[in-house]
């Protein structure tokens, strides 16, 4: 059995657990090797040696993490989970710096991590190849972090295939934000009807935004995304040489909340409104795209005009469309679908649980 604890049941956290409960309701499936030993949020923390019963996790706000939980304390909390027997897996739910540079620290005591946080990849690249390092033992502790890009598409692991089979990556392109994605699909398409505010407000409401929306329209959040793919292509590249075009209007650039960012916004859309009808005008749309330029050396993130037949001219909804260029594949592998929201981005972290718990039965068949 996979022990899982999960840091930061949010919103992708809380999707996450509504599958692996709804998993284990289903009479569809084989028992799933994988179960729930530990929850923690900014306030609360509570791990049991004994899974969690599949009613206390459908109702986890109260019946688990309630007024009886223990205070919240990360330390604390990853050393229980270290004394347990067996293989356990911490799930990084949460946007944080900090918890992120602790997994060294985690995969050392032999727990092993799944994340759609992408700082500890994007970050300095010291953290990066500390982490690559200690979990490069066949036999664990395993790392995977398919949601850091595409959410739940098969980015990484199509990525870490074609590189560890031998082909040779020339660039990988495309648009990798699905709030960005979706801002630009509706905003910026003939006939349009919703200003640039409009479309931000029901990106944040459907889940598709960071945090703090800022992180996605500040460019960060795809640079981070273009750094990670960078980095499993053989790259030595961070965001902070990575040339990076911010669409923040400079005035909403040192608000302190994201509630103002998003009150303010709409003193902004004259602007984007402008910016949009050039483009329109030019027989084109405005598209918001990331490259990772493994031969030419040129990566960066931008706004780009696209004329209206190409197919980034035509994406849908919070699609994401990566098309990666290699020796094998001169005319690209592309992949494309909803690149952003809590289920299908829970998606990508269950399929790597998945991937972890076969991977530890494996090393029990061997040995
Ligand atoms: N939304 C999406 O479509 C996608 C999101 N991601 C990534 O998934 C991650 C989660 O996003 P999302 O669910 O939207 O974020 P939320 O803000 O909804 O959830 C974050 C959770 O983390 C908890 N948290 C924050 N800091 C700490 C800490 N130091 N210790 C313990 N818990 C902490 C929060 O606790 P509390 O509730 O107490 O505040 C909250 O439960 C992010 O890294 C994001 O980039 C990746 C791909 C797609
Ligand atoms: N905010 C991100 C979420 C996924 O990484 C996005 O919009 O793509
Ligand atoms: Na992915």
């Amino acid at each position: 059995m996979l022990k899982v604890a999960i840091i930061g049941p949010g919103l992708v956290g809380g999707a996450l657990l509504e599958q692996l409960v709804a998993h284990a309701k289903s009479q569809f499936f084989a028992t799933l090797p994988i179960s729930v030993v530990g929850l923690i949020n900014s306030k609360k923390m509570a791990v049991t040696p004994t899974p969690f019963p599949e009613a206390d996790l459908t109702n986890w706000k109260a019946a688990i993490l309630g007024a009886t939980a223990a205070p919240a304390n990360l330390a604390s909390f990853v050393e229980q989970l270290a004394q347990l027997p067996g293989p356990v897996a911490l799930v990084d739910c949460t946007a944080s710096d900090s918890v992120a540079s602790q997994y060294p620290s985690w995969l050392t005591k032999g727990l092993s991590i799944v994340t759609p946080n992408k700082k500890a990849f994007s970050n300095d690249y010291a953290l990066y190849h500390k982490i690559k390092e200690i979990s490069s033992s066949p036999s664990g502790p395993f790392v995977y972090h398919e949601s850091t890009v595409g959410a739940g598409l098969p980015v990484l692991s199509t990525l870490n295939d074609l590189v560890r089979t031998g082909d040779r990556i020339v660039k990988i392109e495309g648009i990798f934000s699905g709030t960005l994605s979706y801002l630009f699909n509706n905003f910026s398409i003939p006939g349009a009807a919703s200003t640039f505010s409009e479309c931000v407000a029901v990106a944040k409401a459907s889940g598709y935004t960071e945090p703090d929306p800022r992180d996605d329209l500040n460019g960060m959040d795809v640079a981070r995304k273009v750094t990670i793919l960078g980095r499993c292509a053989g790259l030595d590249i961070g965001t902070d040489t990575l040339p990076v075009e911010n669409i923040v209007p400079e005035a909403l650039r040192t608000v302190t909340t994201a509630d103002e960012f998003m009150q303010r916004l709409p003193e902004f859309d004259e602007h984007f409104k402008e910016l949009n009808e050039q483009a329109l005008a030019a027989g084109s749309v405005l598209r918001y795209v990331g490259l990772v330029d493994v031969r030419g050396g040129q990566s960066a993130v931008k706004l780009m005009r696209y004329s209206l037949d190409h197919p980034f001219a035509s994406l849908k909804g919070s699609d994401n469309i990566i098309a990666f260029t290699t020796e094998r594949f001169p005319n690209p592998l592309i992949i494309q679908g909803a690149g952003a929201g809590d289920d299908v981005t829970a998606f990508g972290i269950f399929s790597d649980l998945i991937r972890i718990a076969e991977r530890v039965g494996l090393q029990r068949v061997h040995l």
